[in-house]
């Protein structure tokens, strides 16, 4: 049993088939890449996962659960979380309360009333953005903001982590050592899957790709056997001339 079964989803905007049939899984304590082209339907399918866009057909499965009609707060409580490609953390707040905040509204009730459970600070220290605490979180820089991101969505101890565009204005070492960090994420036992555009990060550090094209999946495998894919990349070289798609051209060829 796979930790996130996506099963036959449909979603459609009017006219348009956002999501066609698509169908992948998750295992916990790997990284899986979503990736294809713009307008694939990515994004959408993290919509239907944590239960922000309805399917017009088809199953999501948690943790052996079905979970395609549970609201988004029910799903965060049985264990997804997710980060938005926006980010979204509280400005006037600090770093350290930012955290503090996520982890306290994770547990309901409960985490306002007698506020224990995941150690802020260490979350932080874990993350590697310890020396920011005490900063409001509209004065650091983006790459630490991400990486808060990383630690709010951590404070309520998902077992799936769901990360759109995580590497989103991180510079070259920065990004380098955001994939050491999902690695070890994922080697402690939690499932990561990412929606993420650079693919020299996606071949390094995913173990297990799905590639979506006009909503359908059209190849799952290890990153090797993708970048082999004729159909990736003929799907890929449609788009040759988008430049958000160009590395994607230079790192599967
Ligand atoms: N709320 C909406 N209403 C109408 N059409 C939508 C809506 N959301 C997405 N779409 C359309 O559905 C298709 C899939 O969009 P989606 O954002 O899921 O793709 P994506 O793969 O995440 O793209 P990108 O890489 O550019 O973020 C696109 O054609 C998009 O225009």
């Amino acid at each position: 049993m796979s930790l996130l079964e996506v099963e036959d989803v449909v979603v459609r905007f009017g006219g348009v088939t956002a999501v066609d049939h698509a169908g992948f899984t998750a295992e916990a304590g790997r990284i899986t890449g979503l990736i294809g082209p713009n307008g694939a339907g990515k994004t959408t399918c993290f919509n239907v996962i944590t239960g922000l866009q309805k399917p017009n057909h088809g199953t999501v499965r948690f943790d052996g659960r079905a979970i395609t009609r549970l609201p988004v707060h029910r799903r965060s409580r049985r264990g997804m979380g997710r980060t938005f490609q926006r980010l979204e953390a509280f400005g006037s707040l600090t770093v350290r309360d930012n955290v503090r905040v996520a982890r306290d509204i994770h547990r309901g009730i409960a985490g306002l009333v007698r506020p224990v459970g995941t150690d802020v600070d260490g979350l932080l220290e874990r993350v590697g953005i310890a020396a920011y605490a005490d900063e409001r979180a509209d004065s650091i820089p983006t790459g630490v903001a991400r990486l808060l991101e990383l630690a709010r969505c951590l404070a309520g101890q998902p077992k799936l982590l769901l990360l759109d565009e995580p590497s989103s204005g991180l510079d070259e070492s920065e990004t380098q050592a955001f994939g050491e960090l999902l690695a070890e994420l994922a080697a402690e036992g939690r499932g990561i899957v990412m929606v993420e555009h650079d693919m020299e990060l996606v071949m390094s550090v995913c173990d297990d790709l799905h590639v979506l094209d006009f909503g359908k999946v059209i190849a799952s495998g290890p990153p090797a056997v993708i970048r082999a894919d004729p159909a990736v990349q003929k799907a890929y070289l449609g788009y040759a001339d988008e430049s958000d798609d160009t590395q994607v051209l230079e790192a599967i060829s």
